[in-house]
């Protein structure tokens, strides 16, 4: 990784993406959304580095990895937005810009998903613009370099 690089992370179960609640999450995969992310960072002169993982403790030593050096981090924590204070953390010591991106609207779905502990420790969110959000978030990045 270097200045040039976005740091893609999903955390857990987005790894069933097409497959896992369409009628929620839409009909792509997870491939489909990293295929997206590669060409709208190569579009923007960056590299998207793309990640998932289902673990807690991967999803933060990830958000270490990239806390600095890098052009930011795109990252979907899943059902970890709402639990994890420990992912909080991680994001809180952070030098680069984090977006938090949710493809669903968390706000219009069940309370538990309402609360995130990311949204305040991250410089940016785009919820609920499926998988384009991806596009958004690694453009909002672009531009603020
Ligand atoms: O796994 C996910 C996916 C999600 O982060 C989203 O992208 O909409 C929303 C979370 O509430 C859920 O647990």
């Amino acid at each position: 990784m270097d200045e040039r690089t976005v740091l893609v992370i999903n955390g857990p179960n987005l790894n069933l993406l097409g497959e896992r609640e369409p009628e929620v999450y839409g009909h792509a995969t997870l491939a489909d959304l990293e295929d997206g992310c590669q060409v709208a960072a190569a579009a923007l002169g960056l590299t998207a580095d793309c990640r998932q993982s289902n673990h807690e403790g991967a999803l933060i030593d990830w958000v270490q990895e990239g806390r600095r050096g890098i052009a930011g981090i795109v990252l979907n924590a899943g059902g970890y937005t709402h639990t994890s204070v420990a992912l909080r953390d991680a994001v809180s010591a952070c030098r680069v810009l984090v977006v938090e991106v949710h493809i669903s609207d968390i706000h219009a779905r069940e309370p538990f998903r309402h609360h995130s502990y990311l949204t305040d420790v991250t410089a940016h969110q785009v919820i609920g613009r499926g998988i384009d959000g991806y596009a958004e978030a690694i453009t909002w990045l672009a531009e603020q370099r």
